[in-house]
């Protein structure tokens, strides 16, 4: 369960005095997550998700991916922009968090998409990958190729504890994805960068939601896809690759933006470089999360055994 910190209902209460958002009825903590602390707020007039952002998202780049969110839905996209309180504000603190009011978008996260859901949440991307085009900022992907060493040797030989002989395995994996990544000559934009099927909300086939924006950053175009691919195109285990969803994401996305020669040649390394990424994000998170934390930590080994099938060409476009 993701929530790190609690909030009392007087804090909620006087928190919500600031916004016209009514008067608090109830609050309960959501399950899902693993980063942020996460709120499904009512009050007298409407329904709310609150964020206290935890972790990984540092407050100086809140203002980013607030202006994403506001850019985004007013090109109509469905994403939930924060709401402002009386005096403009959308960034407040609260129980010691930067924490943010959301608009609730309807709609249920996905657990098992099918390839129509896989096709319509790809078109959404591209859809946010045109909309972007006239967005002005940008932000380093924190999470991106340069981090990935380092962390790989926060992690050091205890990922040996995680799986024998997986530190030594991760290392060479390292030397293979990064040797040229920067030289490729590819687009980038602004990229969601996390857009697992629990960051979005569907309806039927309907994308009702795209969420967790808290990891956008400008990078490689076609990484997003391969994020995406790497996350939707295999059974939770990462054992069972799923050709039908991994064809159905392309075929949104081309929706949008056919790939290129360029693009298609480089997607093996993208999407091994996306598994590094979870797979090392994870395995630092599994070696450091106390086993009584309220958090359900996620398998780094499931990252680990799409990076070999990619590797393998065993997945891919
Ligand atoms: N704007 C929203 N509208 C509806 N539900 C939301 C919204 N934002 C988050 N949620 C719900 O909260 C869950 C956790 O949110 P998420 O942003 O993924 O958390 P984290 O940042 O911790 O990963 C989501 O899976 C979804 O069920
Ligand atoms: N999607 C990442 C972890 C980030 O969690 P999220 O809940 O913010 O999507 C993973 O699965 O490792």
């Amino acid at each position: 369960m993701a929530v790190y910190t609690q909030v009392s209902a007087e804090a909620l209460s006087a928190f919500l005095a600031r916004y016209d958002a009514g008067q608090l009825i109830s609050a309960k903590g959501i399950a899902e997550g693993v980063e942020n602390s996460n709120y499904l707020v009512d009050t007298t007039t409407a329904r709310f998700i609150l964020t206290l952002y935890e972790k990984r998202v540092a407050a100086g780049d809140l203002p980013f991916f607030l202006a994403l969110l506001d850019h985004l839905a007013a090109k109509g996209l469905p994403v939930p922009p924060a709401i402002k309180d009386r005096q403009g504000v959308e960034i407040q603190e609260l129980a010691g968090r930067p924490a943010c009011l959301i608009q609730f978008l309807t709609g249920v996260s996905l657990s098992h998409p099918t390839p129509a859901q896989a096709l319509a949440a790809a078109e959404a991307m591209g859809a946010m990958h045109r909309a972007v085009a006239d967005f002005p900022l940008n932000r380093a992907n924190s999470m991106g190729h340069a981090s990935w060493r380092p962390l790989f040797e926060q992690c050091g030989r205890d990922l040996d504890r995680i799986e024998p002989g997986l530190h030594d395995a991760m290392g060479e994996a390292l030397d293979a994805v990064l040797d040229g990544w920067d030289a490729q000559a590819l687009d980038a934009c602004v990229i969601h960068a996390d857009l697992f099927p629990d960051n979005v909300l569907v309806l039927g086939d309907r994308v009702t939601g795209l969420i967790d924006f808290y990891f956008a950053c400008t990078d490689y175009r076609v990484y997003d896809l391969a994020v995406m691919h790497s996350a939707w195109s295999f059974d939770a285990s990462g054992e069972t690759y799923a050709p039908a969803i991994g064809a159905a994401l392309v075929e949104g996305y081309e929706r949008h933006f056919p790939l290129t020669g360029q693009d298609r040649a480089a997607f093996a390394r993208l999407a091994m470089g996306a598994c590094l990424r979870f797979a090392l994000s994870r395995a630092w998170d599994w070696l450091n999360t106390p086993a009584d934390a309220l958090v359900t930590r996620k398998d780094p080994l499931a990252y680990w055994r799409r990076y070999i099938a990619y590797r393998d060409g065993k997945a891919g476009l």
